[in-house]
């Protein structure tokens, strides 16, 4: 059965960032919450040819919720169209890098694009970006979260602190925006992070062979993060 993302899941969803159909396999049968379309050759947010995104799609989509990557447009003017793009194929949420500069119209456009169902994505190098969070809001995002820009090693919790991160999660909450955290996340980051309620935690580069996020998704690593998330349900539930 396809998982609830929403309203507030009992614990933070795992969603796992795959770069094929094969891949996107692995990690619904493994039990992820969320399978997550993006070329991990491409930087943070780099986005997979549409007719790929529609292959996930048709092989997990009826078991699994998805999202995909629109990528990083650096022109406001192409920003909808990118999202438009990613929104056709059927995915359940849009992902898209926004930042400060974009205007209200810009935004708005967007979110549009993808009918309800896209998600600003800020980089935790920008800092904590927290008063754009009622300007996505109010144009129609679906949801927010924060990510690293660079995946050179540096963690989310190396440019964020815990209350940065708290504070994020709340105001989403707030804002009545879909909460998510990632960027060079590992299994251990599971609780903590999980202490503040995010709405999902975003992994690629720690459930990977190596750890290195442009090589396969590790089946090990990928079990080993469904089952901590599953025992922070029992442990809530407890
Ligand atoms: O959306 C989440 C990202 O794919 C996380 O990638 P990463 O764990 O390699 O930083």
């Amino acid at each position: 059965m396809r998982p609830d993302l929403e309203p507030k899941p009992i614990r933070p969803r795992l969603l796992v960032s795959v770069r094929d159909a094969d891949e996107a396999a692995l990690a619904c049968a493994s039990g992820a919450d969320l399978v997550d379309a993006k070329d991990p050759e491409n930087g943070a947010l780099g986005a997979l040819p549409v007719e790929i995104v529609r292959g996930i799609v048709a092989r997990v989509g009826a078991r699994v919720a998805t999202s995909a990557v629109a990528g990083e447009p650096d022109e406001e003017a192409s920003l909808a169209g990118c999202v438009a793009a990613m929104a056709d194929t059927g995915v359940d949420y849009v992902k898209v890098a926004v930042w400060p500069g974009q205007s209200d119209a810009a935004l708005q456009a967007a979110a549009e694009a993808a009918s309800g169902r896209l998600i600003g994505v800020l980089f935790a190098e920008d800092g904590l970006a927290l008063d754009a969070l009622a300007r996505l809001s109010a144009a129609g995002f679906r949801g927010a979260m924060i990510d690293t820009r660079g995946k050179t090693g540096r963690r989310l919790g190396d440019w964020l602190a815990s209350d940065h991160l708290a504070a994020f999660v709340a105001t989403c909450r707030t804002h009545g925006l879909l909460s998510g955290l990632a960027g060079s996340l590992s299994v251990d980051d599971v609780s903590t992070l999980a202490a503040h309620e995010p709405g999902y935690l975003g992994f690629r580069g720690g459930l990977c062979r190596d750890g290195d996020r442009r090589n396969a998704l590790d089946p090990v690593r990928v079990s080993a993060a469904v089952e901590a998330f599953r025992a922070l349900g029992r442990r809530d539930a407890a």
